[in-house]
C-alpha cells in the first residue's frame, strides 16, 4: 500500500472523531466538574499501577540475590534491616498500592461512567426533540425505522463504548504514558529498543482501523433498513395479511438480513486481524528488550530488579495497546453511530422560525393565498398559483379529484411545508412572520384517521392544549360529541387506548380527534375528510361534533362527499393542483361545471341507494 493511501486512511478515521468531539463538546462542558474529577482519581490510580512491580525489584535487589556459581539463593543483609522485616513490609505495601489504587480506580470509572451517561442522555433529550422538529420533506425522505434505530440503537452503542472502551482507554494510554516515563528514566537503550515498535504498530493499527470504520458504518446502514423494514410491516400488518404478502416480505428481510450477517462477520474478522498482528508484534518486541536487558545484567550496568520492572512494564504497557486495538475497532463501530446521530442532530429543517419570527397574536381568522406555487420535488408543481380568501368565520370547502393537491394546499396553512412561490396570510400577516408554534397553537386539526396515542383518553385529548385543566378536557369532550360514550368506557376518561387508539371504533377515535382540536378553541379549524369511511350513525354523530366545533371558526374542509359542502361559505374545485372552478354551491350549480356534474352523479348514486333500500 502506498503512504498516499495510508494517508487517506488515517483521514478517514480521524475527521469522524473529530467532528463528534468539536459536535458533542458543549454537552461535555456541562459535566466538567464531574470529569475533572474523574480525572484526578485516573492519575492517583495511574501512581499507584506504577508502583506495582516496584516491591518485586526491591526483594530481588536487595533482599534475594542470584549465586551464579551455585545456582541458590543466599538471603543478605541490606541497609541495616532486618530482611524479614523488609521482606513483611514490602509484602505488605503490595497489599496497600493494590488497595488504594483499586479504590482510586473505582472513584474514577464510576465518575466518568456517570458523567458519560449523563452527556448521552442530553443527547437522546435534543436528538428526539429534533427529530419532530423536521420538516415533513426529512421524514418522507428518511425511513421511521432508521431514525428510531439512531435515537435508540446508535446512542446505546455510544453509551456503551465510552463506559466499556473509551474510559478504560483513557486509563491505558496515561498509563502506557506513565510507563514510558520511567522505562525512560531507568534505562534509555532498552526504551529506545521498545520504541521501535511504536511506527509499525501505529501505521498497522491505523490501516485496519479505516477498514473496520468503512465496514461498520455499512453494517449499520443495514441494521436501519432492517429495523425500517420490520417497523413498516408491523405498522401495515394488517395489509400484509390481506393481501398475504408474508412470503414476499420474508424473502425481502432473508436478503437485507443476509447482508447485515455479512458486514457484521468482516468487521469481526477485521477486529481479529488487528488482535493478532498487535499479539505479534509485542511478542517480538519483549524477546528484543530480555535478549539487549541480560547482556546489561551480565554486564552489570542493570540490576536483575530494574530488568523485572522493565519487562513487567513492557508486558503491562502493551496489554494496555492490545487491548487499545480491540477498543478501537470499538471505536471505530461508535464513531460511525456518532456521526449518524450528528447527520440528524445538523440537519436545518427547511421549514423553521425566520430570525425575525414573532409569537402570533389571537387570530381573527382571515386567511388568504396569493399566487401561491408548491412543489414537492423540484420542477414539478403540484400547486400553481393559488389565490384565494377565506373571511374570519367562514367555511371553504376544498373538492376535486383524487390527487389533485386539495391535502397539499391544506398542509401549507399550517407550514408543514413553505410555498415555493407566492405567500399565504392570516390576518393580514405571512405566515412566516408567525413563530411555527404560535402559528400550530391556533389551528385545530381533524384528519381522516386520527392518530391517537398508547395513553389515557384523557391525556390523548390534553395533547391538544398544554396544561388542560380537567374540566376544560370534559367540555371538549361534550363538544365532540364523545363525553358519553367515554363515560360508558370501564375506567371513563382513565381508559387506557392500545396502540394507535385502536381499542375504539372508527367514530368513537374521531371524536376524541375533534374533542383534542375542540380544546384549543382555535380560530381556524382544518377537516381533511373527517367522516370518510365512517358508518351512517357514525358519520351523524361526527358531523354533529364537527359543526360545534367549527362555529365561529373559519374552516377548511377537504370532502368528497359533495352533500357535506353544500352550505360552504366558498367551494374550491382543484383539479391538477390549480383551482378550475370556484364560487357557492348555488352558484357552481348554476355554472354548470365539473362541480356540478359531479355532485349530479354523487346524487343519483345516493338516490338510487336510497330507493334499493326503501325497496329492500
Ligand atoms: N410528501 C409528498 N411527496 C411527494 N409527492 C407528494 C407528497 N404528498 C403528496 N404528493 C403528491 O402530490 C399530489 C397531490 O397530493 P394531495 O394529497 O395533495 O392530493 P389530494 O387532492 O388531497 O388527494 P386525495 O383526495 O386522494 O387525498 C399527488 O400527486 C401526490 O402523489
Amino acid at each position: 500500500m502506498s503512504d498516499r493511501t495510508k494517508e487517506k486512511d488515517l483521514k478517514k478515521v480521524m475527521p469522524g472523531m473529530m467532528r463528534i468531539g468539536r459536535r458533542f463538546l458543549p454537552y461535555i462542558g456541562k459535566r466538567k466538574l464531574l470529569i475533572a474529577g474523574s480525572f484526578l482519581a485516573l492519575l492517583v490510580e495511574t501512581g499507584f499501577r506504577l508502583l506495582e512491580p516496584w516491591p518485586l525489584k526491591f526483594v530481588f535487589d536487595h533482599v534475594l540475590v542470584t549465586e551464579t556459581n551455585n545456582d541458590s539463593l543466599k538471603v543478605i543483609v541490606g541497609h541495616g534491616i532486618d530482611p524479614m522485616l523488609l521482606l513483611a513490609l514490602l509484602a505488605l505495601s503490595i497489599v496497600v498500592i493494590s488497595v488504594l489504587g483499586s479504590f482510586a480506580a473505582y472513584l474514577s470509572t464510576f465518575g466518568m461512567a456517570l458523567a458519560s451517561v449523563q452527556i448521552l442522555t442530553d443527547i437522546r433529550s435534543d436528538l428526539y426533540s429534533h427529530l419532530q422538529r423536521l420538516s415533513l420533506t426529512f421524514h418522507m425522505q428518511h425511513k421511521s425505522g432508521d431514525l428510531i434505530t439512531r435515537v435508540t440503537a446508535d446512542i446505546d452503542r455510544i453509551k456503551l463504548t465510552i463506559v466499556k472502551v473509551i474510559l478504560p482507554l483513557v486509563t491505558n494510554i496515561v498509563t502506557l504514558v506513565g510507563m514510558l516515563v520511567v522505562m525512560s528514566w531507568m534505562n534509555w537503550e532498552l526504551f529506545a529498543i521498545a520504541l521501535t515498535i511504536f511506527p509499525l504498530f501505529y501505521f498497522s493499527m491505523m490501516r485496519l482501523i479505516g477498514r473496520i470504520r468503512h465496514v461498520s458504518r455499512e453494517h449499520r446502514k443495514f441494521q436501519g433498513i432492517l429495523a425500517a423494514t420490520t417497523s413498516e410491516t408491523i405498522g401495515a400488518i394488517e395489509v400484509v395479511q390481506a393481501l398475504s404478502l408474508h412470503n414476499q416480505l420474508e424473502d425481502i428481510f432473508e436478503q437485507q438480513n443476509t447482508i447485515t450477517l455479512n458486514h457484521g462477520a468482516k468487521s469481526l474478522k477485521l477486529s481479529a486481524v488487528l488482535q493478532r498482528t498487535v499479539q505479534i508484534l509485542i511478542a517480538l518486541t519483549i524477546a528484543l528488550v530480555l535478549w539487549r536487558g541480560s547482556h546489561l545484567v551480565i554486564q552489570k550496568t542493570l540490576t536483575p530488579g530494574d530488568l523485572l520492572v522493565f519487562i513487567t512494564y513492557l508486558k503491562n504497557a502493551f496489554e494496555p495497546i492490545r487491548k487499545l486495538s480491540n477498543q478501537f475497532s470499538e471505536i471505530a463501530k461508535a464513531t460511525a453511530s456518532g456521526e449518524r446521530i450528528i447527520d440528524v442532530l445538523d440537519y436545518e429543517p427547511h421549514v423553521r422560525n425566520l430570525p425575525r419570527a414573532k409569537p402570533a397574536h389571537s387570530f381573527f381568522g382571515a386567511v388568504r393565498f396569493e399566487n401561491v406555487t408548491f412543489a414537492y420535488e423540484s420542477g414539478k408543481a403540484i400547486l400553481q398559483n393559488i389565490s384565494f380568501e377565506a373571511q374570519p368565520g367562514q367555511k371553504v370547502a376544498v373538492v376535486g379529484a383524487s390527487g389533485g393537491g386539495k391535502s397539499t394546499l391544506i398542509s401549507l396553512i399550517l407550514r408543514l411545508y413553505d410555498p415555493n412561490s407566492g405567500r399565504i396570510l392570516i390576518d393580514g400577516q405571512d405566515l412566516r412572520e408567525y413563530t411555527l408554534d404560535s402559528l400550530r397553537q391556533q389551528i385545530g386539526v381533524v384528519l381522516q384517521e386520527s392518530i391517537l396515542f398508547a395513553a389515557s383518553i384523557r391525556e390523548n385529548i390534553a395533547y391538544g392544549k398544554l396544561g388542560a385543566t380537567d374540566a376544560e378536557i370534559e367540555q371538549a369532550a361534550k363538544i365532540a360529541n364523545a363525553h358519553d360514550f367515554i363515560m360508558n368506557l370501564p375506567d371513563g376518561y382513565e381508559t387506557v387506548l392500545g396502540e394507535r387508539g385502536c381499542t375504539l371504533s372508527g367514530g368513537q377515535r374521531q371524536r376524541i380527534a375533534i374533542a383534542r382540536a375542540a380544546i384549543r378553541k382555535a380560530p381556524i379549524v382544518i377537516l381533511d375528510e373527517p367522516t370518510t369511511g365512517l358508518d351512517n350513525a357514525s358519520e351523524q354523530a361526527v358531523n354533529k361534533a364537527l359543526n360545534r366545533l367549527t362555529q365561529g371558526r373559519t374552516t377548511f374542509l377537504i370532502s368528497h362527499n359533495l352533500r357535506s359542502v353544500e352550505d360552504a361559505d366558498l367551494i374550491l374545485y382543484v383539479e391538477g393542483g390549480q383551482i378550475l372552478e370556484r364560487g357557492t354551491h348555488p352558484e357552481l350549480i348554476r355554472f354548470g361545471g365539473r362541480y356540478a356534474a359531479l355532485y349530479q352523479l354523487q346524487n343519483a348514486v345516493t338516490q338510487g341507494e336510497e330507493r334499493h333500500a326503501i325497496q329492500a
